[in-house]
């Protein structure tokens, strides 16, 4: 992976605050990539956490496609994708289509916050180290 690395980062409607939340949280790395979104995950990335966003389209409107077209073209090497797992999405073949996708391509695919949290803080994103310790104030 390499410093501005594509990272995709897609919610579905009942993830999309922890997103925003995760995001914010993260922005210092994120913002030091190329960052790809669905629509309305795109749109509150931009508007709550001020982050620059190549918005896609709405999920259910072909933007899984286009983040999966992404993956297929080499461009996003990470997926952070908060998808729900108790409610039936009218897309449902969209969304299996873009999780096979970055299996497939042997990318990262995040599906919660805990392994979000996991895969941002991996030396390969953050840029840091992982053989130098912190600075710690004495
Ligand atoms: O439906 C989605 C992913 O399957 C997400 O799309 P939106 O970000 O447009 O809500």
């Amino acid at each position: 992976m390499q410093p501005r690395s594509g990272i995709a980062l897609v919610a579905h409607d009942s993830c999309k605050q922890d997103m925003v939340d995760w995001a914010r949280f993260n922005r210092r790395t994120l913002s030091a990539h190329r960052l790809y979104a669905t629509g309305t995950t795109g749109g509150r990335l931009i508007d709550e956490v001020g982050l620059s966003v190549t918005r896609l389209r709405s999920g259910p409107h072909g933007g899984d496609q286009q983040i999966g077209s992404r993956i297929a073209e080499g461009d996003v090497d990470l997926l952070i994708f908060f998808w729900d797992p108790l409610t039936a999405q009218p897309h449902e073949p969209d969304v299996r289509a873009l999780l096979r996708l970055a299996v497939l391509s042997n990318i990262p695919v995040a599906c919660n916050r805990a392994t979000a949290d996991f895969v941002i803080s991996s030396p390969l994103l953050t840029g840091r180290d992982p053989w130098t310790p912190e600075l710690v104030p004495a």
